[in-house]
């Protein structure tokens, strides 16, 4: 305690503003619990970007967290690129502080001698994304903490090609900001380097998603979508990209249109929780609608309804929609002619499909850690492949390449002109997905997420994870455990044979078993959330269309054993 104690009183020094330190002395005295959580340690760089609880301490988003940050940033662009005409481009989403904590963000670039670019007011991850090339800056910035509660904000940081950072930069970057003290930032701005920006940077980029998302699909006039923009910022973008593709049926649920930082009528602005798009989803009903998509704060990740075989409203998960628009990607490649050096991709934690899907075609198929940064740098590493689309479980797309991060607004095009193109053709988005399974194994998968806050949180997810490493399962719904893959060993080992692999991607906390059927379960800590994840994909042959209720019944059965095997509910 007393470690942590001295850290506090560092933040009773007349560089902090008199209310900090108000606070902290308030915390010294009434609060040991709070103190320590918020001073135990400093904020890290997690899955994407630095993400947080706002307030007072060094393990809280704050003007002192994020502008030593920026410090270590603006040091790390200067000695990479030279004083001489670095530019960063900066955007922010609509909650609270964000705003404010932009102007901080740019107002330290800028007091390092650093051109800035400031959207003027809220707009989406994708665009910053598209904006740090367009305006050829050395990097981005978004504050934003995605989809979290309303207490949290962050920042994500992207690089020269769009992307967010990734090794090398990353560890450089962080040793920067981690040889710093708060006293190094330096608030006082230099005004005249920056150039608040708006509609010429909006127009090229609903012109660029427009003309990557827009295959011209059939039936656009006979297609009524629901969007809900969940309070955030692709209110900014999809209306508008939408309109110019000619979709004429769009209603906005006017409730969750206006940004709103306390996300007032929904539990979670996260569309991974199917309550997000329950408004959205009634609307359809009333109206009958084809499709529902919502979009999470940042306008990343994209939730999707569609009507199922009951011609119900039925929320799709990630892997799903991934499978679906990557398919329609590849068949459009298809259609021009593959030149051989077209690759999809997806993370570890994702539906295997994808891979099932990449050997049909004869197309590479990659897979990352978990996190767009790292489909980013394959893009980044691999110049000379042709990336046609890949995404996520966790509700996220990216269409082709122009925008280095996954991108809501392009994927919600793209979801509406294969729903489109299918209905007019007389099949659906769902039935698509069906012949997709009967084409490639039916697949099914399910997210487990625990909650666990504060530093006990942190602890225990700790512990959780040790146990699921250290008393390993030899059989999962009476399917042998063939192969135990260590991301923090890279090794794979054949647990029936002894054979190892080595596994050729960066180290991570991640354990998978997969067993003789192919089940696989992960088991990884969120790299945004305190959370613990827990991801189970099963699959199966669906030999014709006309199973699919019953085998997707069965596949639901055998996730439920998994589940109580695991103790997992
Ligand atoms: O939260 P977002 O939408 O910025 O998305 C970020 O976090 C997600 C969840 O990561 P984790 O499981 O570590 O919490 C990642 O899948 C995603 O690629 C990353 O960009
Ligand atoms: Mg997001």
């Amino acid at each position: 305690m007393d470690a942590i104690l001295n850290t506090a009183k560092t933040w009773l020094t007349d560089f902090f503003d008199p209310e900090v330190k108000k606070e902290v002395l308030h915390l010294i005295d009434n609060d040991t619990d709070e103190l320590k959580d918020r001073f135990y340690k400093q904020m890290e760089f997690g899955t994407g970007g630095m993400r947080g609880v706002m307030g007072v301490g060094t393990n809280r988003i704050n003007k002192y967290t994020l502008g030593k940050s920026t410090q270590g940033l603006s040091n790390y662009l200067i000695k990479t690129y030279g004083q001489k005409d670095v530019k960063v481009v900066i955007a922010f989403d609509c909650r609270h502080n964000s705003d404010t904590l932009a102007r901080t963000v740019a107002e330290v670039f800028s007091a390092n001698g650093i051109k800035v670019f400031l959207f003027s007011d809220l707009r989406t991850t994708p665009e910053l994304s598209f904006a740090v090339k367009h305006l050829e800056c050395h990097a981005g910035i978004v504050l934003t903490a995605s989809h979290n509660p309303p207490e949290y904000n962050g920042y994500k940081v992207y690089w020269t090609d769009g992307g967010q950072i990734v090794p090398p930069q990353d560890g450089e970057i962080i040793s920067e900001i981690n040889s710093l003290s708060f006293e190094d930032i330096k608030f006082k701005a230099n005004d005249s380097l920056i150039e608040l920006i708006d509609k010429d940077v909006d127009e090229a980029f609903i012109e660029a998603s427009v003309a990557n998302g827009n295959f011209n699909a059939a039936g656009k006039d006979d297609f009524k979508i629901v969007f809900t923009s969940l309070h955030g910022t692709s209110i900014t973008a999809i209306p508008e990209v939408l309109k110019r593709a000619d979709y004429k049926n769009v209603t906005i649920i006017e409730e969750q249109a206006k940004p709103d930082g306390n996300f007032p009528t929904v539990k979670s602005p996260n569309p991974e929780e199917p309550e997000a798009l329950s408004m959205a989803v009634a609307k359809a009903e009333e109206i009958g609608a084809d499709m529902v998509v919502g979009t999470d704060p940042d306008s990343d990740r994209l939730g999707i309804a569609v009507r199922n075989l009951d011609g119900e409203m039925e929320i799709v998960n990630g892997n799903q929609a991934m499978i679906l628009m990557t398919k329609f990607l590849l068949e459009q490649q298809k259609q021009k002619g593959f030149k051989g050096n077209e690759f999809i991709a997806t993370t570890i934690v994702s539906t295997p499909m994808m891979e099932a899907m990449a050997k049909a075609y004869g197309v590479e198929f990659k897979t990352a850690l978990t996190g767009f940064k790292w489909i980013g740098k394959m893009i980044k590493d691999f110049p000379e492949s042709n990336f046609v689309g890949g995404g996520e479980e966790s509700f996220g797309y990216m269409v082709g390449d122009f925008v280095r991060d996954k991108d809501a607004v392009t994927s919600t095009l793209l979801a509406c002109e294969i729903a489109s193109e299918a209905k007019a053709k007389g099949s659906s988005f769902y039935k698509q997905l069906i012949d997709c399974y009967v084409d490639y194994g039916f697949y099914k998968e399910k997210l487990i997420s625990i909650t666990k806050k504060g530093m006990s949180g942190a602890e225990e997810i700790k512990q959780m994870l040790k146990d699921f490493k250290e008393n390993p399962v030899s059989s999962v719904a009476g399917s042998k455990v063939k192969w135990i893959e260590d991301y923090n060993t890279s090794i794979a080992k054949n647990v029936l044979t002894g054979e190892e692999k080595t596994i050729d991607i960066p180290k991570s906390n991640v354990l998978i078993y997969e067993t003789e059927d192919g089940t696989r379960i992960a088991a990884r800590p969120s790299g945004t959330e305190p959370k613990v994840k827990f991801y189970i994909s099963t699959n199966t042959k669906l030999e014709k269309a006309e199973d699919f209720k019953k085998v997707s019944k069965e596949l639901d059965d055998k996730i439920q054993i998994i589940l109580s095997e695991l103790n997992l509910g």
